[in-house]
């Protein structure tokens, strides 16, 4: 039977005393699986969100000595704002990961000026189709609402965002919830991922989850596990 016909969504739950050890267990999972693709295939590509969560792993992951030459960083999703704003994911990454030994990787971005939400989209479709597909690693945050990437439960396309068959890379999305307009990757791409890590911190976080792996309406995260060939990795601390 294929996953998405599954009812149970398919995770696995790493459970850590700290954030810190929680940031230096995700850096190395990851760390050995974008060498493990660059061993394979000579370049690895890595989609990292944004948030207030991911800082701690991004300083981990940036000191570990592999070969970050090979390594193309883009992201699962960005507020439409440029990456001066305190708002950008871009510049999250900018800070935090793509420095140290991380500063030799390729960062691809999301945001650029462009007419409208909608053409910034396709452009970034065009664009990243010439990334090295599939993701090797994708590292997932989620939101107290049950939503990751830009997946917002009140965005306007979100059957299209979920649509496990999209043939888009890039899509831009329109949710009151979400702040600005964002562009987010399909959930097709995400997760064709071979290692998927969903990256949650605090006790809210943690009953969000579980709530969304109860009964009830489906929140966007467990659409995501539930479509996902592979089971997540859920990585939390307090
Ligand atoms: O652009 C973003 O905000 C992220 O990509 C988003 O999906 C994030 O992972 C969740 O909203 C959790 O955000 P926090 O880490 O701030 O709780």
């Amino acid at each position: 039977m294929a996953r998405e016909q599954l009812s149970e969504p398919a995770y696995s739950w790493n459970g850590f005393a700290g954030r810190q050890d929680l940031a230096a267990a995700l850096a190395g999972n990851v760390a050995a699986r974008l060498t493990k693709a660059i061993d394979e295939r000579g370049t690895a590509l890595l989609a990292v969100s944004g948030g207030t969560t991911p800082a701690k792993f991004f300083a981990a992951l940036s000191a570990i000595p592999i070969a970050w030459n090979k390594v193309t960083v883009t992201l699962v999703d960005e507020r439409f704002v440029p990456a001066s704003s305190p708002r950008s994911n871009a510049g999250l990454v900018a800070a935090n990961l793509l420095q140290n030994a991380a500063a030799a990787a390729q960062f691809v971005p999301m945001y650029h000026e462009a007419a409208s939400i909608e053409t910034a989209a396709a452009s970034d479709d065009m664009a990243l189709k010439a990334l090295a597909w599939p993701l090797d690693v994708v590292v997932l945050g989620m939101g107290g609402d049950g939503h990751t990437a830009s997946f917002f439960p009140d965005a306007d396309n979100l059957s299209d965002l979920l649509d496990p068959a999209s043939r888009r890379i890039v899509l831009p999305v329109h949710a009151p919830s979400g702040g600005e307009p964002r562009l987010t990757l399909s959930m097709a791409r995400i997760i064709a991922a071979g290692f998927i890590a969903l990256h949650i911190e605090g006790e809210d976080k943690r009953t969000a989850f579980e709530n969304a792996m109860g009964p009830g309406a489906k929140k966007p995260i467990r659409k995501v596990l539930e479509a996902a060939p592979i089971p997540v990795e859920v990585f939390w601390a307090p």
